[in-house]
């Protein structure tokens, strides 16, 4: 699908989607357990893809409440839904019966791979030619350390993968530059082995946020696991760990039975940017649904104010509001918070002199390098960037952004990043490939139209 978005200004309020790091978990947790709800879930492509894995391994998952009446349940479409019931597999998945397509979603790959160690028998994963393409080598290694059969079957670290359990636990070594999902991974299918695992990294973590996500919901679900410094003795949190601890023969069990997911900040990260760019001069474009968690994603309120629009972030009640203003560039390390770098990006296009974006390295490891993909598809409108291995510089402020037709790359985050420059862009700009939204964000161009964006869409959604 194509999208044609003409310069606009808006106002009014959008709702930030439920977190996709958060349902991923929250489901597979349940998974794990005898059974649980999760409450207001995001029904995306991406979480439907960590559904069909827990339904693959045994268990099952269904509409709880506010099922849109014209899809049925069998087809795990999930529209509409405001709560999913799963039954879990209780911390043994069956052997499943068919390959588990992950379709474009690296965190169902790589926290299912580990799923799968436990299963005494095989499982083969697979997924689309994006996620046929990004490294899983060093889970892969980390498993076959462990002692289960783990491969890739093009033996080169890639997707399709072939996994035989069952694991029993042990003390493992991984590489944290690459992907913080490994590390996720071990640690929620560490929980339900007999000896437990204990995790040390050989390099520093990045992402790790999203470890801190991986710790709190364990929490939430009764599940101990704790960072390590490298005397072995307890951290507070995963940012500066040497490794982590999870002891085996654990019970996944939610207080209540029941698991709320909160919203997501890389969403939200869009509607910020939206209106920091293009608010009405003097009015706001509020976002609900933003309630503090462990989300690192979160840093864009900061980014966004150091730039120099006006944001006033009601954490109680959950609301950010955001006013338009001329941005300056800003220097951001996004190690930590690798699927803000799109947005951050766009910012710098729009800003006033130079925005250096840090320590990215692990950004080319996504859906598409997206360091080389924002680089080449901002200068299409008219920004210049430089790209380094590991620096994007975005040169803002050289001229005005102007409409053109940019590719989507076939991932959620580069649209929706580009249909914010869109919104600054002189004249029309056309987003290829915008249904790719799904991924993350299925109602994006609803809450931007109802924002104010002047957008149009053509070609069928594939
Ligand atoms: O665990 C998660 O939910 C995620 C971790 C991050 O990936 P890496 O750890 O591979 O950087 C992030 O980019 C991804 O969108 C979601
Ligand atoms: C990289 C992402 O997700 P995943 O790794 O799950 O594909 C993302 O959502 O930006």
């Amino acid at each position: 699908m194509d999208v044609h978005i003409t310069r606009s200004d808006l106002r009014g309020a959008a709702r930030a989607p439920p977190s996709k790091s958060y349902t991923h978990r929250a489901l597979l947790a349940a998974g794990y357990s005898d059974g649980a709800t999760v409450e207001s879930p995001l029904i995306s492509a991406d979480t439907r893809a960590t559904a069909r894995a827990v339904a693959a391994f045994g268990g099952s998952v269904a509409p709880a409440r506010g099922q849109a009446e014209s899809t049925s349940e069998a087809d795990g479409d999930f529209a509409g839904a405001d709560a999913l019931a799963v039954e879990g597999f209780g911390g043994r998945p069956a052997v499943p019966d068919d390959v588990i397509d992950c379709a474009n979603s690296g965190t169902t790959m790589r926290l299912v791979t580990a799923a799968a160690a436990l299963a005494d028998g095989t499982t083969v994963l697979t997924g689309d030619g994006s996620l046929r393409s990004r490294p899983q080598g060093p889970l892969l290694d980390a498993l076959d350390e462990l002692g289960v059969r783990a491969e890739s079957t093009r033996a080169n670290g890639q997707a399709p993968l072939v996994v035989a359990g069952p694991l029993a636990g042990g003390e493992v070594a991984i590489p944290g530059d690459v992907s913080s999902q490994y590390v996720t991974a071990l640690l929620m299918a560490g929980a339900v082995t007999d000896e437990g695992v204990e995790v040390e990294l050989t390099t520093d973590l990045k992402s790790a946020p999203y470890v801190d996500i991986t710790l709190e919901l364990l929490a939430d679900f009764g599940v101990e696991a704790t960072p390590i410094d490298a005397a072995g003795d307890p951290l507070d949190g995963a940012a500066g760990a040497a490794g982590f601890s999870v002891p085996g023969g654990q019970t996944y069990e939610p207080a209540g039975g029941s698991y709320a997911v909160p919203g997501d900040f890389s969403s939200i990260s869009y509607l910020l940017g939206a209106g920091a760019v293009a608010a009405v001069p003097g009015e706001t474009v509020r976002i609900e649904g933003a309630r503090p968690s462990a989300q690192g994603d979160a840093a864009i309120v900061e980014i966004v104010e150091e730039m120099g629009a006006p944001v006033d972030w009601d954490r109680e009640a959950g609301e950010i509001a955001v006013e338009r203003a001329d941005l300056s560039g800003v220097t951001v390390d996004v190690g930590d918070t690798p699927d803000l770098l799109p947005t951050i990006a766009v910012l710098g296009a729009v800003a006033n002199g130079e925005t250096r974006i840090e320590n990215c390295e692990h950004v080319r490891y996504k859906e598409t390098d997206r360091v080389a993909a924002m680089a080449e598809e901002l200068e299409k409108l008219g920004a210049e960037t430089t790209e380094e291995p590991d620096v994007l510089t975005v040169h803002g402020g050289e001229s005005d952004l102007e409409g053109a037709t940019v590719d989507g790359r076939h991932d959620h985050r580069i649209v929706m990043a580009l249909s914010v420059a869109a919104l600054a862009a002189e004249g029309t700009t056309t987003v290829r490939g915008a249904e790719h939204v799904d991924v993350s964000f299925p109602g994006f161009f609803d809450a931007m139209a109802d924002l104010g964006m002047d957008v149009e869409r053509d070609g069928a959604i594939e």
